[in-house]
């Protein structure tokens, strides 16, 4: 991995939205994460998270009713998009940040390549493949139409697929789904981006060609070096490619390190909860432990912090503290970042408060014993009025709604 020093792309307090009849939909809401040269950045969670939101805002793809609200996206310095306060007190979108003509024409396809799930999407059906490739080559890349091919040609061998002249022929439908998704690749490699994003690219494929996906794409990037940004909701992939990971929940990043933190010191029970529902060569399917109910809808998340009412750990300050992510360790001179008070530079609210289940069990207790008092009850109460860590507007707004 190369040295940290700028990184290839910034994302600073992202947070994109979705006005729709039901409500505000609070797709990702104030996400930050970087991109170095070279490595291969996973943004995992589960389904509803935010990932393919937060993927496609990246290249401000998002449409109606969905807008970027407020962040920071630079790319090798440039400000892919960026707000400022103006002279009314309203949020702007700052002057230096490039206009829709130029991130199609300069970013998209040439600095930063996407490859979707459903390869059939990005595929036209009535074309060849090689042509779809060579036509794709010729508009990026100022080649003649014989030199396209021939690198059409030469890509499709690159992505390992046999035999590429003659493939080259043939239809869309006539490529497996795992052929299919090499054929994408090659596509998002021909114009030599500096970093592909990769939103779920071998989620429709079995397992076996998943993993020849997963090489492909290992021995691609040490080759060119590309930065890949991998969305996916499978740790197991994330174990397999990724350098650095961010744990979504939510429209939240919760927790963020190097892939082996994350695995071996993880500091965040939602990741935890990931892990131990993932199935693992060294487990029965018996063991696996899913995790316990269902992401809430981001148009109304609960109080406090968002994970709590799933969270094993969670206490009464879990309730009312919404946590930012914070770093919490430090790993080979690399942050590792939680969102999550049961560590010390949280202070020591969660240390003081009540754990939620046994709160639970006391008020059970205490109610069949004809509830001679409010049990913890009372003590909890007795801590209103926070102070810390208040900076969500959630807190606020959603108050108490999720309490049973
Ligand atoms: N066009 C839209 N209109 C309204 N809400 C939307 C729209 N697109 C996405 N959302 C909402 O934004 C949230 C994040 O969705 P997103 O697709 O980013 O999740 P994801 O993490 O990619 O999930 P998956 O693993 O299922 O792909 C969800 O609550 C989703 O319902
Ligand atoms: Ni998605």
């Amino acid at each position: 991995m190369s040295s940290r020093s700028d990184p290839l792309l910034r994302v600073e307090n992202l947070k994109t939205q979705f006005f729709t009849d039901a409500g505000t939909v609070r797709a990702v809401d104030g996400i930050s994460f970087e991109v170095y040269e070279g490595e291969i950045v996973g943004l995992v969670g589960e389904s509803g998270a935010g990932k393919s939101v937060a993927s496609m805002s990246l290249l401000r793809l998002v449409d109606s009713p969905g807008q970027i609200v407020d962040g920071e996206i630079t790319y090798k310095g440039e400000t892919i998009f960026g707000l400022e306060e103006g002279p009314d007190g309203d949020l702007h979108e700052r002057e230096d940040m490039l206009t829709n003509e130029e991130v199609r024409t300069r970013i998209r396809g040439n600095e930063i390549a996407v490859i979707f799930q459903d390869p059939m999407e990005s595929l036209n059906p009535v074309f060849t493949v090689g042509s779809q490739l060579r036509e794709f080559i010729e508009l990026n890349r100022d080649l003649s139409s014989d030199e396209a091919r021939r690198e059409a040609v030469d890509m499709l061998r690159e992505v390992g697929i046999p035999d590429p002249a003659e493939r080259y022929e043939e239809y869309p439908h006539q490529f497996s789904g795992g052929m299919r998704q090499r054929v994408l690749i090659a596509m998002a490699l021909a114009c030599e981006p500096n970093l592909i994003i990769a939103d779920e690219p071998t989620t429709a494929l079995d397992v076996t060609v998943e993993g020849q996906i997963i090489d492909l794409v290992d021995d691609l990037q040490a080759k060119y070096g590309t930065s890949f940004i991998w969305v996916t909701h499978d740790m197991g992939v994330v174990a397999e490619i990724c350098d650095r990971v961010n744990v979504m929940y939510l429209g939240e990043i919760v927790e963020q390190a190097p892939v082996d933190e994350l695995f071996y010191d993880t500091k965040h029970p939602y990741t935890e909860a990931l892990l131990n529902s993932m199935p693992r060569p060294d487990r029965t399917v018996a063991e696996l432990d899913p995790i316990r109910g269902v992401m809430p809808e981001a148009i109304n998340p609960p109080a406090g912090c968002r994970f709590h009412p799933r969270c094993p750990d969670a206490r009464e300050a879990c309730k009312r503290i919404h946590p930012e992510n914070r770093e919490v360790a430090r790993a080979d001179g690399q942050p590792h970042r939680a969102a999550c008070i049961k560590h010390d530079v949280f202070g020591d609210e969660y240390e003081e408060s009540v754990p939620l289940e046994e709160r639970a069990q006391e008020t059970a207790a205490s109610a069949t014993d004809g509830g001679e008092s409010e049990g913890s009850g009372v003590e909890s109460r007795s801590q209103s009025g926070s102070e810390s860590g208040n900076t969500s507007k959630a807190g606020s707004q959603h108050g108490g709604d999720d309490r049973e």
